[in-house]
């Protein structure tokens, strides 16, 4: 009954919205596309409900093109894109003019309040200038050694845990892993998760992360709906709706905040705490400034916490886990970094003490990790919102529904774009015919890629421009430290009948055993010591 009204009263607003504000436009439908199959959900709901991410965003890809009409909420026109020209061009270009969308602000808003992440505009410029410091090519160094003694840690754990253990959820670990990490390099904090500490607010991001994979409800989407077509001061409305997602994304924030005061506490009230430039530091040194360009408001600093373990902890963990997998059942490419690795150890003549370059300068492991960023990216889509009429310039034409060609692809303002890096990463034309096939050699074998998208490899895993990862160089050193580390100590093979699959999770995706999804986010492997 709750949710009947909740419901009634949203579909009503959008309706109304819609014949009021942008109902009467003209509608972009040029552009090939599935057939829509309900006016009200449009594809939304297929596409969330998918069982694989990112999926029939790929099927439609290879079927009509690199810009695919779909159809979102309520009679909404969407654009599905993956050409890179116009990733480009929406994401280096003019990213503050194609925002995030309003299910994407909703979600990400109720799980880290203000934060990097969820703002825009001069108020996304004035966060980034403050912390874009704190992740600058000088301070790559400083990471290497705590990246190192914390994987060590990891490895340390994981034997003496296999020992009563048939298989090893690499999952736990690599989460463990990097929210230690984190913890150590941004803001000074050893949560102790490796050691066995229990982190309570590491739970809850767990938990939201697998409520919002696997108890997605019809509600959830009505939101959505109402967060797309509505103006952006309803979102702080929508979030209280206490669905089971909504609750613990709450529940996480909660916990975050609670946890960033505490660790902020020492920084925040002590100049000399302020001299370093980690994101503690920048963040004290920004709520204690005059500068308007550079002050950061209280609920602003908190904000930082939260959407810094999110964005850097489950991402990297997850990563891992598609890196571990994909190594377990490709043991050749697994013995040849092995190799690699060995050969650079015995190089060091013991001194286990490597530098970031030592590891950029091993061209199979980074071989691997391109290719499981390229194969498995985190965010596999990304809606964008169109907030002025404008034309997308393709560098692949695309058949339009009267059989001609085009080269560029008109949108309206208020329509939505769906950015599938997913597709993107796997198009033929950017990345060879083996690009739906795992294939780290393609590399190193020379060939041309046909894109200069994104921050790394030309992939758009990290997405691009403004509003790119600004962590991209952390997560690529962390996976380098603890792959190298993990293939150096173990064998890892996969479990016999099990295979890990990409389970959507919102915008992200994590990895899960088929067919026991609702289990959440695990990667089991079997692990032999190598002495
Ligand atoms: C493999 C690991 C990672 C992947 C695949 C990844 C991917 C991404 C992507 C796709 C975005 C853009 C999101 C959007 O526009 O909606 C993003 C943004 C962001 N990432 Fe990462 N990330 C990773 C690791 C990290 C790490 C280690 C950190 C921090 C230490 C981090 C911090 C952030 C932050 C704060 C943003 C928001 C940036 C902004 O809006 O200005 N990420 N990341």
């Amino acid at each position: 009954m709750f949710y009947s009204g909740i419901l009634l009263a949203l579909v009503t607003l959008v309706f109304v919205h819609r014949i009021f504000g942008v109902g009467l436009r003209r509608k972009q439908s040029r552009l090939c596309g599935p057939p829509n199959e309900s006016w009200l959900l449009g594809h939304e709901a297929r596409m969330q409900f998918q069982l694989s991410a990112g999926k029939l965003e790929q099927e439609w890809t290879n079927e009509y093109g690199t810009a695919v009409r779909i159809s979102s909420f309520a009679g909404q026109s969407g654009l599905l894109l993956s050409d890179p020209k116009g990733l480009q061009y929406v994401f280096n270009e003019k990213p503050y003019q194609y925002p995030k969308g309003g299910d994407n602000v909703m979600f990400t808003a109720a799980l880290m309040g203000r934060g990097l992440g969820v703002v825009t505009g001069q108020e996304h410029q004035r966060q980034r200038r403050v912390l874009n410091v704190a992740f600058a090519p000088s301070m790559v160094p400083g990471w290497a050694v705590i990246f190192q003694d914390r994987a060590e840690k990891m490895i340390e754990m994981i034997r003496t845990q296999k020992e009563t253990t048939t298989s090893t959820n690499i999952i736990e670990w690599s989460t463990k892993f990097a929210m230690d990490v984190l913890g150590l390099t941004a803001f000074r904090h050893d949560f102790g998760a490796l050691a066995g500490t229990d982190v309570p607010h590491n739970r809850e991001l767990s938990n939201a992360f697998n409520t919002a994979s696997t108890r997605l409800i019809f509600v959830d989407l009505i939101l959505a709906m109402a967060a797309i077509r509505l103006p952006s001061w309803i979102i702080p409305f929508l979030t209280r709706v206490p669905t089971p997602i909504q609750q613990a994304l709450r529940r996480y924030k909660d916990f975050s905040y609670r946890a960033a005061a505490e660790v902020m506490h020492g920084a925040l009230t002590d100049p000399k705490e302020r001299q370093d430039k980690d994101v503690l530091g920048l963040l004290a040194t920004a709520y204690h400034s005059e500068d308007p360009s550079q002050k950061l408001q209280m609920d602003e600093v908190l904000a930082q916490m939260s959407t810094f373990l999110l964005a850097g902890q489950e991402t990297v963990a997850n990563s891992l886990g598609f890196l571990m997998y994909e190594l377990a059942t490709h043991p050749d490419d697994q013995q040849q970094v092995r190799e690699e690795v060995q050969a650079l150890y015995a190089k060091k003549a013991g001194n286990t003490h490597l530098e970031p370059r030592d590891y950029d300068s091993l061209p199979y492991l980074n071989a691997v990790i391109k290719e499981c960023l390229r194969m498995h990216p985190i965010a596999h889509t990304l809606p964008r919102r169109v907030t002025e009429d404008d034309a997308l310039p393709l560098s692949e034409p695309v058949t339009l529904e009267d059989g001609t060609q085009a080269t560029s692809v008109p949108v309206q303002k208020g329509d939505r774009i769906l950015c599938s890096f997913l597709a993107y990463n796997r198009l033929p034309s950017v990345w060879g015919p083996d690009a739906s096939k795992w294939n780290p050699r393609r590399f190193l074998d020379g060939r041309e890629i046909n894109s200069n998208a994104g921050m790394f490899g030309n992939l758009m895993s990290f997405s691009a421009g403004a509003r790119g990862c600004i962590g991209w160089r952390f997560a690529v050193l962390e996976m380098q430290v603890a792959t190298a580390l993990m293939v150096k100590n173990f064998e890892l093979s996969p479990v016999p009948d099990v295979k890990v699959k990409m389970v959507p999770s919102q915008f992200l995706m994590i990895p899960a055993v088929d067919g026991k999804e609702g289990e959440g986010a695990q990667v089991p492997l079997i692990l032999k010591n190598i002495d």
